[in-house]
């Protein structure tokens, strides 16, 4: 596996409401070798972040994040090549009109040759079974569907990492038994943030975060029971009305 390693990475951002410099994520040092990665935690506490962090759509303000040896600043490049980004948006990385056009246009670079590159692009739809919806607007598909498109046309191109931002939130029941196959079978590194929690327990490692830290480091099932107790001590004091 690919090492991706975080090393004392700070994140910190200008804000129009204090003067001071927001800490989005505070000195986090990580190596990330197992094949499965799963990032978990409540809402706003750094899981995009750190993700982003992974193929320098973040940069930090301090310390460093490697992909296999390339520094995600100044080896952007190399590690954007190495690094599919699947977004919690669809739309935001969907571009073109239809799905088929957008998983060829992923393929522009690496297959080069116009019939090879329709085949590819045919076998990447195929494998999540979008065949039928390929030649249809984007603009028409569900929000699931759209996933499952965006999805494809980055598992096109063969990442040798897989970073995926929360991948199931628009899925229905079937669609997550797909996604939870597809992601069984791959190859390569995976890392994910996710509110599904039966997702998270399908990772070798999970990572808790809580407000800009590393809170828990481990297995999938100890994990996710720290995140439990998080969430039962964060809840506000008294019965719910
Ligand atoms: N560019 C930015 N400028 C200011 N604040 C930011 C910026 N990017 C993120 N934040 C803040 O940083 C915190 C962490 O954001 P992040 O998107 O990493 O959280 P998350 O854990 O992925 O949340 P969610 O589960 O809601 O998607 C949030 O409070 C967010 O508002």
């Amino acid at each position: 596996m690919p090492a991706v390693i975080f090393d004392r990475v700070t994140v910190a951002v200008e804000t129009d409401s204090a003067p001071e410099l927001k800490v989005l994520l505070d000195s986090i040092s990580l190596e990330l070798t197992e094949q499965r990665i799963g990032v978990i935690g409540a809402n706003g506490s750094g899981k995009s972040t750190v993700l982003r962090l992974v193929n320098g759509l973040v940069q930090p303000t301090e310390g460093k994040v490697t992909v296999d040896g390339a520094d995600t600043v100044r080896d952007v490049r190399t590690v954007r090549r190495n690094v599919g980004f699947v977004f919690t948006d669809p739309l935001s990385q969907l571009v073109m009109p239809t799905g088929r056009e957008d998983v060829e246009l992923s393929l522009r670079r690496s297959v080069r040759n116009g019939k090879e590159r329709r085949q590819a692009a045919e076998a990447a739809l195929d494998r999540l079974g979008l065949l039928e919806l390929a030649d249809q607007s984007i603009y028409e598909l569900s929000g699931g569907e759209r996933q499952l498109m965006a999805l494809a046309a980055v598992l096109a191109v063969n990442p040798s990492v897989l970073v995926l931002d929360e991948p199931s939130t628009l899925l229905d029941l079937r669609n997550r038994e797909l996604l939870r196959r597809t992601l069984a079978g791959l190859d390569q590194q995976i890392i994910m943030s996710t509110h599904d929690l039966e997702l998270a327990l399908e990772m070798d490692r999970v990572l808790v975060i809580e407000k800009g830290e590393v809170v828990f480091d481990g297995g999938a099932a100890p994990a996710v029971d720290h995140y439990r107790m998080l969430c039962r001590d964060g809840l506000p004091a008294g019965k719910p009305r």
